[in-house]
């Protein structure tokens, strides 16, 4: 870190090794459970991060450890350049919000918000307008002097915020923070959340095993899965280059269809050869599967002249709102696929079950895995 203590006007330099948050070799047990292994992450600042993945995969205990409420047993955390691995939690640099809003039931919203600033060196008058503006901050102005039990959810969460908020902290935890609450006001929140972390530019790390929930709102996901990282990138990434099955099949719905690889590292479905798509790095007659989102086959009209035509029937339609969810049969393939698509009234083919259907695998759209076991 730049000690800009002699020259004030001097602007920080910030070094390429100061990173928001930089973890290494990070590991975890409880008892002979081993909750984290190895864990490499480095945070910029102002990121939104997501750690996401299936229960009991260690996103919370990753989360504790950076706060210092569950210690690692190995491994380095560095925050802003600091080594703050084994410093108590108390002198560490953040705000947490958990899943439980976790309030102090008996003390007014103000005094929850105000309770992050005592010791802070603020006078009376500095703290409530602090308090105030934290609360203009997440929308509930005038509310001040409700208690908890008399706000709905959603709002108690917001105090949760503007509490985590309130000193101002380097780092926010959320421990999924919006699980708690309904469909509607955890969408609504979800966005409000974003809003507020772009306009303050405070580092963010939120726990979350609702997909769509880390790919909307984050800058990057980590996906884990038992104790480790399986891969890290944007949801853009992780989404449609995932680097293992995992996290192909936990980012969304694929299809897993089988393949082999022949001379020259072609791909086959049974006897069928696969256009445009290679599988470099494996060696021939390997066997692997291919890869491929329901929304990004191909059907009807759109299918016509593309590449990787599959002849298939319908085997089950259901509507899910903006789209249609098909289930066919391939028999020459002998497997059923999933897939998704706009229906504007010109699909041009009929949507029936047990109707047949054309539908094409876009060699852009294929991702190849090795077949595991
Ligand atoms: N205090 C503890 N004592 C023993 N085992 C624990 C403790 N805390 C967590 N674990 C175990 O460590 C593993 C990881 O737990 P963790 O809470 O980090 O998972 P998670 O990914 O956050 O899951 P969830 O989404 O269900 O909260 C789980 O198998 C859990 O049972």
């Amino acid at each position: 870190m730049v000690d800009n203590s002699v020259n004030p006007s001097r602007p920080v330099e910030v070094t390429e090794a100061e990173k928001a948050l930089r973890i290494s070799g990070l590991s975890k047990s409880f008892g002979a459970f081993q909750a984290l292994r190895d864990i490499e992450l480095e945070i910029e600042k102002g990121e939104f991060v997501c750690f996401l993945g299936p229960s009991g995969c260690g996103k919370t205990t990753l989360l504790r450890a950076i706060a210092g409420l569950e210690p690692q047993d190995y491994g380095l955390i560095e925050q802003n350049g600091e080594d703050v691995s084994s410093l108590p939690v108390h002198r560490r640099d953040f705000g947490i919000v958990f899943q439980s809003y976790a309030l102090f039931p008996n003390l007014s919203v103000t005094r929850n918000v105000g309770y992050g600033l005592r010791g802070t060196g603020m006078s009376k008058a500095q703290r409530h307008a602090r308090i105030d503006d934290l609360l203009a901050m997440v929308g509930l102005e005038g509310q001040g002097s409700k208690y908890p039990a008399q706000l709905s959810g959603g709002q108690q969460q917001r105090v949760a915020l503007a509490r985590a908020l309130a000193p101002s902290p380097g780092l926010l935890l959320l421990d999924e923070p919006l699980s708690a609450l309904d469909a509607q006001v955890r969408l609504h929140l979800r966005d409000q959340l974003r809003q507020l972390q772009r306009d303050l530019g405070v580092t963010t790390i939120m726990v979350t095993h609702d997909q769509d929930e880390a790919l909307a709102i984050a800058d990057r996901i980590v996906v884990m899965r038992q104790g480790e990282i399986e891969q890290i990138g944007s949801p853009e990434e992780v989404f449609t280059a995932p680097a293992t099955p995992f996290v192909a099949g936990f980012l969304g719905d694929m299809n897993f269809i089988p393949a082999n690889v022949h001379e020259g590292g072609t791909l086959r479905i049974g006897t069928l050869p696969v256009a445009g798509a290679h599988a470099h790095g494996f060696g021939s007659g390997a066997a692997v599967n291919l890869c491929i989102r329901p929304a990004n086959i191909l059907v009807g009209t759109a299918a016509e002249g593309a590449p990787n035509q599959l002849q298939t029937r319908i085997e089950t339609i259901s509507f899910r709102g903006n789209v249609h969810r098909l289930v066919v049969r391939c028999d020459a393939i002998d497997q059923s696929l999933e897939l998704e698509f706009r229906h504007k009234g010109q699909s041009g083919f009929e949507l029936t079950e047990g109707a047949p259907l054309t539908v094409a695998l876009p060699p852009e759209d294929l991702v190849v895995f090795r077949a595991e076991g």
